[in-house]
């Protein structure tokens, strides 16, 4: 469940002196203008059982009235008609004055007086559904009648003036104003924390308002980018035990970390959300049923077949020791076979798009283990913003959403790759593109065997997997190394013939990579005399 309450425990830190706020504040009189009716007749009947008069707009005063519960008309309050189609509601001198008047000052009290002006305690206020609108695909008129305007106008001056105003402005909220009813309404701190919560409401909603003009003009980078995230956990530390850590979830509902359900385990750690994320965008490159298994957000294996259980073998064929402790990425629905398997070595995180029953039996034996049901797998081709902090800013960049396919492949050498190395050669490629620079891939009838991730030399990169999938036949007593007769993947262009020697001296027999350099012909020449088939992609997969 997201984790929207403000903490209504008071920082030490912060003054809480403040004026001559009460220690209490006794709401007697509340403004409710809810677009999301969720909660308002409970709010409404505790209100006014403690003796409250309730100032409501339209619908949300029709709702109250049909409940049985007493209601005034903003309208017959201010004298003033809801007008425009409901673009003027609550944007007259009696509500706004009646929330932004201080009652320390009296000629604050004397000027509300003169003008009729009632003070308003709280105001309950969500806003149109714009984000929502937006998402559902309207037409661009729907979404510019679904910027709330007279909203914010009522949280962000109840908010302003929280020393003797109280905002909600979210449904969660309501059990606890309703509890504190009985103890004499809201404290200062209660208030601040309301405040906190409404300006940070106001805000994210002007951000995607902002957001949805920019991109109806096609600005991916405008002036100025809010994000805007909703807690969705505290994580117990972040990616080291001495560092604070949170889980903030956005508006976009790509299936991953932050839309899946958990079906069963402790809670998700820092660390365990980045791997897993990590971990199914890398196996939702892949058609057939595919796995991924990673370790410090990189894939430790890799593969496609199948079966989904005839996946996670050969995935775990690749480096079956790093694979302790990792986590689990499968494209398919989890099945009971597939879950013995996976839980037969330690794993952290299991991702898939669902799990069947026998699946569901099976790790339930494993407590700790975390499921993850997503309900679908991302669509890799999908654009998006992707976003990375530094010192004094952030880096935003769009997604890297590029699919190599057959036909976008360049034969550079004498020899052609045959059908089953362009297969290999496009399944290794894509596992290169969820691999952090430097990486070198061996693969070789659809799964990885060698990887080699994140050197600063491409060399070393190349060198590392070959030794790994020594370690891995070594370890698994299958014979020599499974990169002899493999195919290999580079993100990046060989910048020199060496990497390109590095890899056939593994054993690869066909070479994918971007091309590009300006040595590329010294590369092409010696894939030529190696005598091995070498394809460019005239596109690059660098990950950091
Ligand atoms: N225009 C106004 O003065 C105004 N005052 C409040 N609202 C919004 O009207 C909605 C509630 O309307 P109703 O109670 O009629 O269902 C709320 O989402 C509230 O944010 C307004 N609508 C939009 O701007």
């Amino acid at each position: 469940m997201t984790d929207t309450q403000p903490d209504p425990r008071p920082d030490p830190q912060i003054d809480l002196s403040s004026r001559s706020a009460p220690a209490r504040l006794a709401i007697r009189r509340a403004l409710i203008s809810v677009s999301d009716k969720t909660g308002l007749l409970d709010l409404g009947r505790a209100l006014s059982t403690h003796g409250a008069e309730i100032l409501s707009t339209g619908g949300s005063a029709r709702a109250l009235r049909d409940a049985g519960i007493a209601v005034t008309e903003i309208a017959d309050h201010t004298g003033f008609p809801e007008i425009l189609d409901g673009r003027v509601k609550t944007l007259v001198p009696k509500v706004h004055g009646g929330i932004l008047g201080r009652r320390d000052l009296p000629t604050h009290q004397a000027q509300m007086a003169e003008h009729g002006i009632a003070p308003i305690d709280l105001v309950a206020v969500n806003l149109y559904p714009f984000e929502a609108t937006v998402a559902s695909g309207a037409p661009f008129a729907d979404c510019v009648e679904n910027i709330d305007i007279g909203g914010p106008a009522l949280i962000r001056a109840a908010a302003k003036n929280h020393d003797d105003v109280t905002i909600l402005t979210d449904p969660a909220q309501y059990d606890a104003l309703i509890a504190a009813l009985p103890d004499g309404g809201t404290t200062l701190a209660d208030r601040r924390a309301y405040a906190a919560a409404a300006y940070a409401r106001t805000a994210a909603y002007d951000a995607a308002i902002a957001a949805w003009f920019a991109g109806q003009s096609g600005d991916t980078f405008p002036q100025r980018l809010t994000l805007s995230g909703v807690r969705q956990s505290r994580l117990r530390y972040g990616e080291n035990p001495h560092q604070q850590a949170a889980f903030y979830t956005t508006s976009e509902t790509r299936p991953g970390v932050a839309t899946a359900r958990q079906a069963q385990g402790k809670s998700l750690s820092y660390n365990n959300l980045n791997d897993t994320d990590a971990a199914f965008e890398a196996v939702a490159e892949f058609g057939r049923p595919a796995v991924v298994i990673v370790k410090h957000a990189n894939p430790c294996g890799v593969a496609e077949a199948e079966t989904i259980s005839a996946a996670w073998d050969a995935a775990l064929a690749c480096d079956p020791v790093s694979a302790f402790g990792g986590i689990v990425a499968l494209n398919r629905t989890l099945n009971g076979e597939t879950a013995e398997k996976i839980a037969g070595i330690f794993t952290e995180v299991i991702v898939a798009p669902d799990a069947d029953e026998a699946a569901l039996a099976a790790l339930a034996r494993k407590k700790n283990l975390r499921l993850l049901l997503t309900g679908s797998v991302p669509d890799p081709s999908v654009p998006g913003l992707t976003v990375r902090s530094l010192a004094g800013g952030f880096l935003a960049q769009t997604r890297d959403n590029g699919r190599i396919r057959r036909e976008d492949l360049r034969v550079v050498t004498r020899r052609a790759p045959t059908d089953a190395e362009l297969d290999d050669l496009l399944f290794a490629f894509r596992v290169a593109k969820h691999v952090k620079s430097n990486a070198v891939i061996y693969a070789r009838g659809g799964a990885t065997v060698g990887i080699g991730a994140g050197q600063m030399s491409r060399v070393d990169s190349a060198r590392i997997a070959a030794r790994k999938s020594e370690d891995a036949a070594r370890t698994l007593g299958t014979g020599p190394a499974l990169t002899i007769g493999s195919v290999a993947a580079s993100d990046a262009f060989f910048p020199f013939a060496d990497g390109l020697e590095s890899v056939v001296a593994a054993g690869a027999v066909a070479v994918i990579q971007p091309g590009g350099s300006i040595r590329d012909q010294d590369v092409i020449d010696a894939a030529d005399r190696a005598g091995i088939a070498m394809v460019f992609t005239g596109m690059r997969h660098f990950r950091h």
